[in-house]
């Protein structure tokens, strides 16, 4: 196991950094950029498994078979994209209907209903090693779902218009997207949760 008691400033001492595992270089991006130095990390590129099942659920499996690939502690991400209309579908399987029907069969979805309303939804998990069991964090941000608009570079952001704002994810500056995001939602969490463990880590920082 990767975890040692007693790390100087009274936290968990890990035996390395956290290692973000994920297959998808965007949410890389994303995270590098909302947690800059705030939280020292490394990453692997890995396309896990995963389970079906509540996103929750799914979220806490990768991160263990994450921390059993990298022996050692793991930070995984599960992102839904939820239709209310359709109960929260597609939710954890939004890659699957996106590779299959794209954003014209996402909107043809939709077409019966009139609540074009939906929510983005990042589940993280934190596996600080193999046989330890994860931790999650949520972060949820409203919008509605609307007909494609702004650059198709990653996932579904041009059918995703937030609440509040005029533009769908893909047509916002990316620092704008980063301040209001699932993902940044959650990433404030783990943030927070990293601040009160107090965590402390040796220092190879090395990508791996
Ligand atoms: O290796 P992992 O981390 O699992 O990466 P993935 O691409 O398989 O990601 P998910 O399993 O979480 O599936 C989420 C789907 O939603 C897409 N996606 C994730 N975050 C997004 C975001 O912020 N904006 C738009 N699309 C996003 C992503 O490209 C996938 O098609
Ligand atoms: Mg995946």
């Amino acid at each position: 196991m990767a975890v040692a008691g007693g790390g100087l400033g009274g936290g968990l001492l890990l035996s390395r950094p956290v290692t973000f595992v994920t297959g998808n270089a965007k949410k890389l991006e994303e995270v590098r950029a909302i947690l800059g130095n705030s939280i020292p990390f490394q990453s692997f590129k890995l396309d896990l498994p995963e389970l079906q099942g509540e996103p929750e659920d799914i979220s806490k499996e990768k991160a263990r078979l994450a921390a059993l690939q990298v022996n050692g502690p793991v930070l995984v991400e599960d992102t839904c994209l939820c239709f209310n209309a359709l109960k929260g579908l597609p939710g954890p399987y939004i890659k699957w209907f996106l590779e299959k029907i794209g954003h014209a069969g996402l909107n043809n979805m939709l077409m019966a209903y009139e609540d074009k309303s939906a929510y983005a939804l990042c589940v993280f998990s934190l596996a600080l090693g193999p046989k330890a069991e994860p931790i999650t964090f949520l972060g949820k941000t409203p919008g509605k779902i609307v007909p494609p608009r702004g650059p198709t570079d990653f996932g579904w952001d041009p059918i995703f218009q937030p609440d509040g704002y005029e533009q769908t994810y893909a047509e916002m500056p990316k620092e704008e997207k980063n301040k209001i995001s699932h993902r940044f939602r959650a990433l404030a969490q783990v943030k927070s949760h990293f601040a009160e463990a107090g965590y402390t880590f040796q220092t190879d920082t090395t990508t791996i």
